[in-house]
């Protein structure tokens, strides 16, 4: 799981300037390592338009290997047999989302350390931690914690596989894996590039300065 974490792209039509199907392609060919489909904001699909958007972006995935992971949505995550799901403190709770998925990923949002212990203990394979910076690709995002929260976790004790999100990009991406993350998430940092490709391919490289 670590290793799929290390450059995750979260993304759905509503951030993407272009068809979404070309930047995911784009950016995987740049090094992103993970794929969530989070079909959230103004303009967002919803039926057949919404599971057919998934499948494919999901058809893109499997041709590269990358997993595809559903934001929220584990009734579409299961009808189109995605890889995993992702939730927060405010979706369905963790535990009944376990039950529905069964071995699929399952990742987690945490803002605390009792979060985390509780997201891990409920079967997270992965926590999602932030916002870490200031975002605008989030309006209800909670308060930005900095990278302290991802050193705290560490600090506690807790190993678990880690991505930060929030305001990441290749300028203070080090902060986040130096604190401990496995992996970022990122939303505009690729999908409002110019070259999806080339912006991937730099935090790629921001994520791996250290030779980790
Ligand atoms: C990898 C990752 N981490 C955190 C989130 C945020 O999830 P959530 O708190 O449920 O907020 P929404 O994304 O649903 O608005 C995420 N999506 N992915
Ligand atoms: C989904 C999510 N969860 C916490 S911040 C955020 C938005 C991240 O978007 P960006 O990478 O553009 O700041
Ligand atoms: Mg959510």
């Amino acid at each position: 799981m670590r290793r799929y974490l290390r450059l995750y792209l979260v993304a759905g039509s509503p951030n993407c300037l272009i068809h979404p199907d070309l930047i995911l392609q784009e950016a995987i060919r740049g090094g992103v390592t993970l794929f969530q489909f989070r079909e959230k904001g103004p303009g967002a699909l919803t039926g057949m338009p919404l599971i057919e958007l998934a499948q494919r972006l999901q058809k893109v995935c499997r041709s590269q290997g990358v997993p595809f992971i559903v934001n929220d949505d584990v009734e579409l995550a299961l009808t189109v047999d995605a890889d995993g799901v992702h939730v927060g403190q405010e979706d369905l709770a963790a535990h009944d989302v376990r039950t529905r998925i069964g071995s699929k990923i399952l990742g987690v949002s945490a803002h605390s350390v009792e979060e985390a212990r509780l997201a891990i203990s409920d079967g997270a394979d992965y926590l999602g931690i932030g916002p870490v910076y200031p975002t605008e690709s989030k309006p209800d995002a909670r308060a930005v914690q900095g990278p302290g929260l991802i050193r705290r976790l560490r600090e506690s004790g807790i190993d678990a596989p880690l991505v930060g999100i929030g305001g990441l990009t290749a300028a203070n991406a080090g902060t986040v894996m130096s604190a401990g993350a496995d992996g970022i998430a990122v939303i505009s940092a690729i999908t409002a590039a110019a070259s999806p490709q080339a912006a991937s391919a730099e935090l790629w490289k921001a994520v791996n300065r250290n030779g980790e």
